[in-house]
């Protein structure tokens, strides 16, 4: 499939001691090792801006590639800050130029470093306004920096209380821009602060660790930075929750909008997160393994004598695995890795053209013909978005032997476009979007397909409110700009 696209943010700050000795923490190093938790999130571009509070000075580096190519020992040591905040972008706003590159810093009205993860549908709009007026002019193609200017009016008007300015910021952010965000920044100076959605449509946490009398706190996309760290979970950020952790270390928190229906995305538990994390509470390990087991009776009930029709539970990695053992488990059938991953390729779904998706599944599965030869497969992913995946993988099942592929899939059909941060805001891309199950079956080459049920969705992820837009055309937010938005992008794209 193409590649989903995706950004994942983290936020640290290394608190004052009574002695100010804040420097030695470098938070700048626990950033990076943040980002590479964060890699599979997004794989384009990744950036660290830290501040450093005895030189009352920002350090910056960004670039285009993996975490581990842009950044080492060597650079992470010159670029020592108390706080830090890092940034791994999936594009789906602006281009993958170095422009475009996220943590976005400006030095004025006051020192501000902005990261996100998300998409706002309506920037086209906004960006027009903006460009028009003649007291301002974006400088990129991204829509991180809608929230550089919002806040930068607030900081100019409310001067001397930053607090003030950052709450009136969030208020017109709110109002303002519709989409998806799971913010992260630093105010120079004065600390750093998480923002979130309405509806809470990206994830971000809350993390404390304590050493030596010192608090370092963390706001991060997904907990498996967390774990790494050493830092204890403390809770989610709330849908349309501002907070502002200060130097001391001392939090400043409130919930900025009336309650919506929270709408965390689904595809957070079964694709995009990193199966050691935690979302909402809900870990992710065990919502897939949930997915599997709930697919699997749905199979059973369709099939009767499972011995009949299948040989092996055969998953797609990576993703799939948790799933499939689950459902080979259920079905008592055998689990077996019928393909095997090159251990150095990326994601495929999160690349950017259709060229670059054949070229990376291609490149990235070979089958192991002992397992497959002869055998009635039951091929389990988690999902099929664009359907470059499942073509090419049953072909080469079937070109090296396999009998028959029947493919089980932990997500329902999915037929509608997402303007939230995931890629895919063009609707007729997705294979689901005009065809009913039997097409799809045909175009892939599969014996049947499977798909879960959404209440079987629902039932696995058991949280208080997710958001399936993309599965019933049902979307939290305003996207009457999504017309244009989706238009713009695939211009955009190659
Ligand atoms: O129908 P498509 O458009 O091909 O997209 C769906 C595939 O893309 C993802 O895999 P990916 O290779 O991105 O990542 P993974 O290794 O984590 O499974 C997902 O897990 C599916 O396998
Ligand atoms: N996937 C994302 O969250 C992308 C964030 C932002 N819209 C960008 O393009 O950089
Ligand atoms: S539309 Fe789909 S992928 Fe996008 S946020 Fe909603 S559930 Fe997630
Ligand atoms: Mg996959």
């Amino acid at each position: 499939m193409e590649k989903v696209r995706m950004c994942g943010v983290t936020a640290i700050l290394h608190s004052k001691t009574s002695s100010n000795e804040s420097l030695n923490a470098d938070a700048t190093y626990d950033v990076y090792r943040s980002l590479l938790k964060l890699q599979h999130r997004g794989q384009d571009a990744a950036g660290i801006v830290a501040y450093n509070s005895s030189e009352k000075r920002f350090h910056s580096h960004r670039s285009i590639g993996l975490v581990n190519d842009i950044f080492n020992e060597s650079n992470i040591a010159l670029m020592k800050g108390d706080m830090a905040i890092g940034h791994t972008r999936y594009a789906t706003t602006g281009s993958d130029s170095l422009n475009d590159i996220q943590p976005l810093l400006t030095g004025y009205p006051l020192g501000l470093a902005l990261a996100h993860n998300g998409n706002i549908v309506n920037y086209h709009d906004l960006a027009r306004e903006i460009n028009s007026k003649s007291s301002a002019q974006l400088l990129t193609n991204n829509d991180i920096e809608l929230f550089q200017n919002i806040w930068c009016q607030s900081f100019s008007v409310c001067k001397d209380n930053s607090l003030a300015a950052l709450i009136d910021g969030s208020r017109r952010i709110f109002n303002d821009l519709k989409g998806a965000y799971a913010l992260v920044g630093i105010l120079g100076e004065r600390g750093i602060f998480g923002l979130r959605d309405p509806y809470g449509i990206r994830p971000l946490c809350l993390g404390m660790r304590e050493s030596d009398g010192r608090k370092s706190w963390i706001l991060c996309s997904e907990t498996s930075s967390l774990i790494q760290l050493g830092f204890d979970y403390i809770r989610d950020i709330s849908p349309g929750e501002l907070i502002f952790i200060d130097r001391d270390g001392e939090i400043f928190s409130r919930v900025l909008v009336d309650q919506k229906r929270p709408s965390t995305c689904m595809f957070e538990w079964v694709y995009f997160s990193a199966a050691e994390s935690s979302i909402e509470n809900r870990d992710v390990y065990s919502v897939r393994l949930a997915l599997g087991t709930l697919l699997a009776n749905q199979i059973k009930s369709k099939y009767g004598n499972i011995l009949n029709h299948f040989d092996i539970v055969c998953p797609v990695p990576d993703t799939s695995r948790t799933a499939a053992i689950a459902l080979a488990e259920t079905l008592n059938l055998p689990y077996r890795e019928g393909l095997i991953k090159n251990r150095y390729s990326q994601r495929s779904f999160i690349l950017s053209s259709d060229q670059q998706r054949q070229r990376a599944i291609e490149n990235k599965l070979t089958p192991i013909i002992s397992e497959i030869k002869d055998k009635n497969i039951l091929l389990v992913d988690d999902s099929i978005v664009r359907g470059t995946t499942s073509r090419r993988i049953i072909s080469l099942l079937k070109m090296y032997g396999a009998k028959s592929v029947t493919m089980a899939i932990t997500c329902p059909p999915i037929k509608y476009g997402c303007f939230y941060g995931v890629d895919f805001p063009d609707t007729s891309s997705l294979i689901a979007s005009n065809k009913i199950i039997s097409e799809i079956e045909l175009e892939v080459g599969a014996k049947a397909i499977e798909y879960l049920t959404i209440d079987n969705l629902e039932e696995s992820i058991s949280h208080k409110g997710i958001c399936d837009a993309c599965l019933s055309g049902q979307y939290p937010t305003d996207i009457s700009a999504s017309e244009e938005f989706s238009k713009r992008r695939s211009e955009l794209r190659i």
